[in-house]
């Protein structure tokens, strides 16, 4: 497993993915190498879940020669995936390679960057849109954006899913990016909580960016800028 356990959350650290990460960082990297970057973290990021947190059963199998014995992946009905719209989406897209049969909900939840970062360090976040499936105590949830930064995004969503459902088994916060202020205030609001991060950067700017970062996620994916 390539997952470090750190005290402040679990940083993934295949080669791969921080390959990955470097290309999505370097500002040259245009709109279409960008998204396939975030798909392609959404899928290492799968497979990494699926390592440290999803059990195997044995089976046995007759190949064309002989019958023997393997071992198959269970619970994977059992996934749950949040994309908190808009940057999470190619992000999401990649997670599903590694849970092609996961439950989806939906949530539009963005900063409202005019009225700027409060004193608190938090953003006033509108939501426009929710579409959440059930959750059971046998699920695995896992609730993917690219980027966590001061947090204020990742707690309004986790509300809305939490809201009046039975505690999953599992429950990923999963960023590509995170700062250490986001992950704090997550871990704390919701310490029930996985969080489960590509890197932990260094700080977050004065108007909530996180530095070094890679920018905003939603205008590099969607070329709004
Ligand atoms: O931790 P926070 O300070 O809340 O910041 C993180 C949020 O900011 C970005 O979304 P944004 O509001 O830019 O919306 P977008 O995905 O539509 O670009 C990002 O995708 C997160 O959702
Ligand atoms: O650095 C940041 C912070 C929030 N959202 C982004 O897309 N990037
Ligand atoms: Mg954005």
């Amino acid at each position: 497993m390539t997952i470090e356990d750190r005290d402040d959350a679990h940083v993934i650290t295949h080669a791969l993915a921080k390959d990955t990460l470097s290309k999505l960082r370097d500002k040259h990297t245009e709109q279409v190498a960008f998204r396939k970057g975030l798909v392609k973290l959404g899928r290492i990021a799968g497979y990494e879940v699926i390592d440290g947190a999803m059990e195997t059963e044995y089976v046995s199998i007759e190949t064309p020669l002989t019958e023997t014995t393997g071992e198959r992946v269970k619970g994977l009905d059992d996934v749950v995936i949040i994309n908190v719209l808009r940057a999470a989406t190619p992000f999401v897209e990649g997670l599903l390679k590694a849970f092609p049969r996961a439950k989806q909900g939906v949530i539009s939840a963005g900063r409202d960057e005019d009225a700027g970062m409060r004193e608190d360090g938090q953003f006033p976040i509108t939501v426009d849109y929710v579409k959440l499936p059930d959750i059971r105590e046998e699920d695995t949830v896992i609730v993917a954006d690219p980027m966590l930064a001061t947090g204020s995004t990742m707690c309004t969503v986790l509300d809305a899913v939490l809201d009046d459902q039975p505690d999953p088994e599992n429950l990923f916060v999963l960023s590509a990016v995170s700062a250490p202020d986001g992950l704090l205030r997550v871990s704390e609001q919701f310490p029930e909580a996985d969080l489960l991060t590509v890197s932990i950067d260094d700080h977050l700017d004065e108007n909530g960016y996180i530095i070094p970062g890679l920018g905003d996620a939603g205008d590099r994916a969607f070329r709004t800028q």
